[in-house]
C-alpha cells in the first residue's frame, strides 16, 4: 500500500464503456435529483456490469479506517528490570521473607529443558503468498472506474493491485456465467471481502442512474456472517465502499479543486445515493431493525439467526428482488450449527422471490391484456421498469477451508457452482485453468472426492508467516506466555505497526483470569495494592448461554460466572463493565484487551476498537507500544484486525483441529504482511505439532509452489529458548526473573479472595474445555494426562487441585442463588419464546427443537455403554453451563489424580498406558481403587491440608 503513489502513474488505458443512460443527468440536476416516474414503456434492461473508462483522479477525503498514529508515550508504573528483556542486571528475585511462601519453578521441572535450537529465525524469509499481485490492476479486471478510483483513494487505501483471489474472483463474479454460483476458496487474509463486495456494488451501481429508484426498492444483496464481530466488520467495509464518488465529474471536480485546474464539463452521468448498507446482527432491538427494514436496506449484512427471524416475522422486509446472497465463512456457519437456519433462509428467500415475480408478471399481463405464454419470464419487470428476475440470484460461498460440510452445502444449494481459488503463486489468472478455478458438480456427495482428493482442498498458511511451537512443562506455561509477549513486543519495536499480539485461550473464564491477572500483578514488591487499585483490579462478566437466541451467535465455552466469594465479587449482571483495557507492570505502556462471547456487546465492540486503534487513559490514539488481545476462538475467523504481528495460542484449539489452527494464525501475516505465530504444547502433546504440520503438508500435496514455500513448517522451539529471550539476563538469570514473575502472580492470587476465585474458576473451566478435544485427539489431549498440580501453577494457584475444586464448588454454592435463578429465568424466557413460536408454527423453533432432539438421541446412543463418553458428555454439559457440583466432582475424580503422588511419575505414566478408557474398556476394579484414592486424598487435604504427605510438595500448602 505504500507504493500506491507509484501505482497511480500506471493506470491502464481506458476501456470501453456501454453508453451511459442520459436520463437522470441534466434533468435530474434540474429537479434536484427528485424521484421521477419511469417512462411508461421503459423496458430498462437489467443493469449490466459496466466496465467504463475514466481518467483516474486523486481523491482526498477524510480517512475513515482507524489506524495507528503516534501518541506520546504514557508514563506507566515504575518499571522493574523486567521491562527490559535485554537488561543483564544481576538483581535476582526478591528475597524470601520469614514466613513467606517459596515457589520453585525450576527445581524439579521435568528433566530441565531439552534445548531445541530455534531455527525459525534462520529460515529464509519466504515470498508472501497472499500479497497483492505485481502486474494486474483492478481496472484491468474490468472494475468500474468509480470503484477503482475509490479503492485508490485515501478513504479505502487499497491501491490498484488485486490479490490472487481478487484476480480470480472478480472476473468470475463480474463477467462470469450468470447461471452459475461461485465458491470462493482462498487463504486467510487474502482479501475475500472485497472479492465479493466489489462485484455486488458494480452490478448495482447502474441502478443509481435511475432516479425513480431509491432504497425502498428493498434488499438487493445479503451477506451472512457467523458472528456479530465479523458481520460488523463486513458492514464497515461495505459502508466505506458505498462512500465512493458517484460520478466521474465529482472526482474530476475534486481533483481540479485540489490542483487549482479548471473543471471539465463533460461526463455528467448522475447517480443518486441510495445504495447504502445496513447491519442486522441482534445488536439493536427488533423493532428498531424492523423500522430500518421498512425504509429499505439495499445491501444487508446479517447474522443468520436474526435474518431468518426477520424473514419470518417482518412483512415489510422485501427480498423479492434480491440479486446476491453471500455466505461468508461458510465452514464456520456450518460448524456453528446454522445448516437448518441457512436452509430456512434460502427457502424463505426463494418463496419471496417467486411471490414478487408472480405478482409482477400478473400485473404486466393484466396491463397488457396478454396471456402468460406471451410474456417470457426474463421480460418480466416491475413498476421501476427493471427486469429484476432476468438473471437468477447469485449465491457466493466463501471459505478458507473446504471441508465436507461446505462441499455438501455447495453441492446442494449452489447452481453448478464454480470453484474460484486464489493461487499461492500469485500467477495472473487463467479463468479456465483448473489451477485457479474449477467446476463443482451439484451432487456433492458423489463429488466430494473430487474436491478433497485433488488439489482443490488447501490448508495452507501464508508462506511468509513464521510458525513456531513451544513445548512447555505445565508449571511454566504462565511465565512462558509472559516471555513470549515480551519478546513479541520488543522484537517488533522497530515496526510499530506489527506490535499487536493476539493470545488465544480455550475458555472464557481463562480469558477473564489472564486479563484480570495481568492488570493486577505488581512487580518489584509484594506490598498490598491500594483500595482504589483493588476496586479496579477485577472485572468479570456474567455468562449468558451458549447460543444467543436472538442471533444464534455461539458463545465461548464454559463461561460460568465466577461465583460470589465472601460476598465481595461483583458479577456484572450482563451490564457492560466500561473498562475494557488493562495495563500490566510487565509491559506498562501496552494496553491489554479481551474478547469472548460472554462480554456485553458494547464491550466487545469497544475492545476490538481499542485493540485496533488505541483507547484508554494512558494511550490516547494508538499503540506505539503495541496492544495485546486475550480471546477465545470467537476471534479466530474472519476478523481483520490491523497489523497483528504475532499470534500466540496458549491453548491449542479444542475443536476444529488444523482448520481452526489455520484460522487463528491467519489473524497475522495478512495481505502479504510479515507475521509470526506460536503455539504451546504440553510435553505429552508434543506429537501434535507434527500432526498439524502433516495435515498442512498433505493439503498442499501436488502444489509445487506452495510446497516449496514451506508454508507448513512449524519450527519447534524449546521453552528455555523462549524464556531466555523473554526475560534476558546472563546465564541462568532468566530463571530467577521468571520465578519472580510467577511469584508476583501468585501474590496477586493470594492477596484477594476474588482473584483466587477467578483463578480457581479458570482452572476448572480450563480442564472442562480440555476434555472437549475430539475423540481422534484424545490419545494426545486427554485430561488423564494432565499434571493438575503443575497446571494449577499456570493459574498462579498454590492450592492442590482437589482443594481448588472444593473451594470453587463452595463458592459456586454460595453464589448459586442468584446464578441459578438467573439461569432459571433464561430457561423460562426461552421456553416461553419456543411456545409462542410453536403456536405460530414457526419453522425456526421447530427446526431448532427437532435438531436438538436428534442430536440428543444420537448422543445418548453413542454414550450409553461408554463411561468415558458419559464423562465427556457431562463435561460438555459443563461447557454449556449445565454442569452441577456433582458433575464437577465426577470430572475431577474421573481424572487420574495419582499424578499427584509426586514420586508416582507423570500423569501419563500413572495412567498406566491405559489410553482412552472408551477404547480399552473400563477396568472397574482399577477405577474403584482410583476413586478411593482420590477421596482419601480429598479427606486428607481437608483435615490436615497437607498433600505434601503424598509427596506433592510442589503445592507448598503452608
Ligand atoms: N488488493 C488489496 N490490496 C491491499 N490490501 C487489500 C487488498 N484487498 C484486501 N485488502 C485488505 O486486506 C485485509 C484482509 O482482507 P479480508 O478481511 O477481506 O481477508 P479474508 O480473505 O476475508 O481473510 P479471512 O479469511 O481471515 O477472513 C483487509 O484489511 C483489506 O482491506
Amino acid at each position: 500500500m505504500n507504493d500506491d503513489d507509484d501505482l497511480m502513474l500506471n493506470f491502464a488505458a481506458p476501456v470501453a464503456r456501454p453508453a451511459a443512460k442520459a436520463k437522470g443527468g441534466a434533468a435530474a440536476r434540474a429537479n434536484g435529483n427528485k424521484r421521477q416516474q419511469p417512462p411508461a414503456a421503459a423496458a430498462a434492461a437489467p443493469p449490466a456490469p459496466a466496465p467504463a473508462s475514466a481518467t483516474p483522479a486523486a481523491i482526498s477525503t477524510k480517512r475513515i479506517r482507524i489506524d495507528s498514529s503516534k501518541p506520546p508515550l504514557p508514563s506507566g508504573r515504575p518499571a522493574s528490570s523486567f521491562n527490559d528483556p535485554s537488561s543483564s542486571s544481576t538483581a535476582g528475585p526478591s528475597r524470601p521473607k520469614p514466613g513467606m511462601i517459596i515457589s520453585s519453578l525450576f527445581s524439579g521441572a521435568p528433566s530441565s529443558f531439552t534445548v531445541v535450537e530455534d531455527e525459525a529465525d534462520s529460515r529464509k524469509p519466504a515470498k508472501p503468498t497472499n500479497a497483492p499481485g505485481d502486474t494486474s490492476t483492478f481496472d484491468g479486471l474490468g472494475l468500474d472506474p468509480l470503484l477503482v478510483a475509490h479503492l485508490k483513494s485515501s478513504r479505502m487505501s487499497i491501491g490498484n493491485r488485486p490479490t490472487g483471489i481478487q484476480r480470480a474472483g472478480l472476473p468470475a463474479l463480474i463477467n462470469g456465467d450468470a447461471a452459475r454460483d461461485v465458491l470462493l476458496h482462498s487463504q486467510t487474509g487474502s482479501g475475500k471481502t472485497l472479492t465479493y463486495l466489489l462485484p455486488i456494488l458494480q452490478s448495482l451501481l447502474p441502478l443509481c442512474t435511475e432516479t425513480w429508484i431509491d432504497r425502498s426498492v428493498g434488499t438487493l444483496a445479503i451477506i451472512l456472517a457467523p458472528t456479530r464481530e465479523l458481520a460488523r466488520q463486513i458492514y464497515e467495509v461495505a459502508e466505506k465502499l458505498c462512500q465512493l464518488h458517484l460520478s466521474l465529474k465529482e472526482q474530476k471536480e475534486e481533483a481540479a479543486a485540489a490542483e487549482g485546474e479548471k473543471e471539465d464539463e463533460d461526463d455528467a452521468v448522475r447517480r443518486t445515493r441510495w445504495l447504502v448498507p445496513g447491519l442486522l446482527s441482534g445488536g439493536s432491538t427488533k423493532n428498531h431493525e424492523k423500522a430500518r427494514l421498512r425504509k429499505g436496506i439495499p445491501i444487508l449484512v446479517a447474522t443468520p439467526g436474526r435474518l431468518l427471524d426477520h424473514l419470518q416475522t417482518t412483512s415489510s422486509f422485501d427480498v423479492g428482488k434480491c440479486r446476491w446472497l453471500v455466505l461468508d465463512e461458510a465452514d464456520r456457519l456450518l460448524e456453528m450449527g446454522f445448516k437448518e437456519t441457512l436452509e430456512g433462509i434460502l427457502k424463505a428467500m426463494d418463496g419471496r422471490r417467486r411471490l414478487a415475480f408472480n405478482t409482477a408478471k400478473e400485473t404486466m399481463m393484466e396491463q397488457r391484456g396478454i396471456t402468460s405464454g406471451a410474456l417470457p419470464n426474463e421480460e418480466v419487470e416491475d413498476g421501476t421498469g427493471v427486469k429484476w428476475w432476468a438473471d437468477p440470484r447469485k449465491v457466493v460461498l466463501c471459505s478458507a477451508t473446504l471441508d465436507e460440510n461446505v462441499q455438501m452445502l455447495a453441492g446442494t444449494h449452489l447452481r453448478t457452482p464454480q470453484v474460484v481459488r486464489g493461487g499461492a503463486d500469485l500467477a495472473p489468472l487463467k479463468p479456465s485453468s483448473t489451477e485457479e478455478s474449477g467446476d463443482l458438480k451439484p451432487t456433492a456427495k458423489s463429488e466430494t472426492a473430487l474436491l478433497t482428493g485433488g488439489s482443490y482442498s488447501r490448508l495452507a498458511a501464508p508462506a511468509q508467516l513464521r510458525q513456531h511451537a513451544v513445548i512447555v512443562p505445565p508449571k511454566l506455561r504462565l511465565v512462558t506466555l509472559i516471555a513470549l509477549l515480551r519478546s513479541a513486543l520488543s522484537r517488533n519495536a522497530a515496526n510499530v505497526d506489527a506490535r499487536r499480539v493476539i493470545v488465544f485461550i480455550s475458555c472464557t473464564d481463562s480469558v477473564e483470569y489472564y486479563w484480570n491477572a495481568l492488570g493486577g500483578v505488581r512487580m518489584g514488591d509484594d506490598t498490598e495494592a491500594t483500595d482504589d487499585e483493588e476496586e479496579e483490579d477485577i472485572a468479570v462478566e456474567e455468562d449468558t448461554s451458549d447460543v444467543d437466541p436472538e442471533d444464534g451467535e455461539l458463545k465461548a465455552p464454559a463461561a460460568k460466572a465466577p461465583a460470589k466469594a465472601n460476598g465481595k465479587l461483583r458479577p456484572s449482571k450482563g451490564k457492560s463493565s466500561r473498562k475494557v483495557e488493562k495495563y500490566c507492570d510487565l509491559f506498562p505502556k501496552t494496553p491489554v484487551f479481551r474478547l469472548h462471547g460472554s462480554l456485553a456487546q458494547s464491550d466487545r465492540i469497544a475492545s476490538l476498537k481499542g485493540f485496533s486503534a488505541g483507547l484508554g487513559k494512558k494511550v490516547n490514539t494508538s499503540h506505539k507500544e503495541g496492544a495485546i488481545l486475550f480471546c477465545t476462538s470467537v476471534a479466530a475467523r474472519g476478523l481483520d484486525l490491523p497489523s497483528v504481528g504475532c499470534v500466540i495460542q496458549l491453548d491449542p484449539p479444542t475443536e476444529g483441529g488444523p482448520d481452526e489452527y489455520l484460522h487463528r494464525i491467519g489473524r497475522t501475516a495478512r495481505v502479504g504482511k510479515d507475521g509470526e505465530s506460536w503455539i504451546m504444547f504440553l510435553p505429552h502433546e508434543k506429537e501434535a505439532r507434527k500432526r498439524l504440520e502433516d495435515a498442512m503438508q498433505r493439503d498442499v500435496e501436488g502444489d509445487a509452489a506452495a510446497k516449496s514455500a514451506s508454508s507448513s513448517v512449524i519450527a519447534e522451539v524449546s521453552a528455555e529458548t523462549v524464556l531466555k529471550r523473554g526475560f534476558g539476563g546472563r546465564g541462568d538469570e532468566y530463571e530467577s526473573r521468571a520465578t519472580e514473575v510467577q511469584l508476583s502472580f501468585e501474590r496477586w492470587v493470594l492477596r484477594k479472595e476474588e482473584a483466587a476465585a477467578l483463578a480457581r474458576q479458570a482452572f476448572m473451566s480450563h480442564i472442562r474445555a480440555y476434555a472437549t478435544h475430539p475423540s481422534n485427539e484424545k490419545d494426545l489431549f486427554h485430561i488423564r494426562f494432565l499434571h493438575l498440580g503443575h497446571l494449577a501453577k499456570s493459574f498462579a494457584l498454590r492450592e492442590a487441585p482437589a482443594m481448588v475444586k472444593n473451594k470453587a464448588r463452595g463458592a459456586a454454592d454460595a453464589g448459586s442463588g442468584s446464578l441459578a435463578s438467573s439461569a432459571m429465568l433464561n430457561r423460562r424466557d426461552r421456553k416461553r419464546e419456543d411456545k409462542a413460536g410453536l403456536a405460530r408454527g414457526e419453522p425456526r423453533v421447530e427446526a431448532h427443537r427437532a435438531s436438538n432432539r436428534a442430536r440428543l438421541a444420537a448422543k445418548e446412543e453413542r454414550t450409553k455403554d461408554d463411561p468415558a463418553a458419559m464423562l465427556a458428555a457431562a463435561i460438555n454439559a459443563g461447557r454449556k453451563g449445565r454442569v452441577t457440583a456433582a458433575d464437577a466432582d465426577d470430572i475431577m475424580e474421573g481424572i487420574d489424580l495419582s499424578s499427584l503422588g509426586g514420586a508416582g511419575g507423570t500423569g501419563k505414566g500413572a495412567a498406566g498406558g491405559g489410553g482412552n478408557r472408551g477404547q480399552t474398556g473400563r477396568n472397574s476394579d482399577a477405577e474403584a481403587r482410583m476413586y478411593a484414592k482420590v477421596r482419601a486424598l480429598g479427606r486428607q487435604s481437608k483435615s490436615g491440608g497437607k498433600l505434601a504427605a503424598y509427596g506433592a510438595d510442589e503445592f507448598q500448602i503452608a
